[in-house]
């Protein structure tokens, strides 16, 4: 579990409202989870987690009183054989509060070897689409490549 809080933009800093992907602005760069799934409480301010559509567009994924967001990690979506996807999301707080989110990352075993489920295979036309990886492996990779503001990367 992490706590975080986003503190406001001085004014000076604060982009336009809607003025869009300024990677300086990203108060969490997009990246996916890395575990089996993510459930995120986060308080009342709007218009700062947003999820990545298939076809690359961002949409706002506001808080719905009561309810967590549910992300799919990338564990699950090796297990599934890319059947689930590991959802691709970010953060642009451009409130003048101060936000807080609580996510919980429930996560595989570090020695844990996680490949394709033979269901899932056979679901997806036969072939395992993902290579077998030890969970401490991708949690290391992938914290060293994420949460960085700025080009794409891989993960
Ligand atoms: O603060 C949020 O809404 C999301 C945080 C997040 O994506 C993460 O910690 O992995
Ligand atoms: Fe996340």
């Amino acid at each position: 579990m992490r706590m975080i809080g986003y503190p406001a933009l001085d004014a000076a800093e604060r982009p336009e409202a809607g003025a869009g992907d300024d990677a300086e602005q990203f108060s969490c760069g997009e990246h996916t989870d890395y575990g089996c799934v993510t459930l995120l409480l986060a308080d009342e301010t709007r218009g700062a987690l947003q999820v990545q559509l298939k076809d690359g567009t961002w949409i706002d994924a506001d808080p719905v009183p009561g309810a967590f967001v549910v992300n799919i990690g990338d564990m699950m979506e090796t297990w599934t054989n890319g059947l689930w996807k590991s959802t691709r999301h970010r953060v642009i707080h451009r409130g003048e509060g101060f936000r807080v989110s609580v996510p919980f990352f429930y996560e595989p075993d570090w020695d844990a070897v996680v490949r394709p489920l033979k269901k899932c295979v056979e679901r997806t036309g036969g072939v395992p689409l993902y290579p077998p990886v030890k969970y401490g492996d991708h949690l290391t990779q992938k914290t060293l490549s994420n949460f960085y503001s700025g080009e794409k990367k891989d993960g």
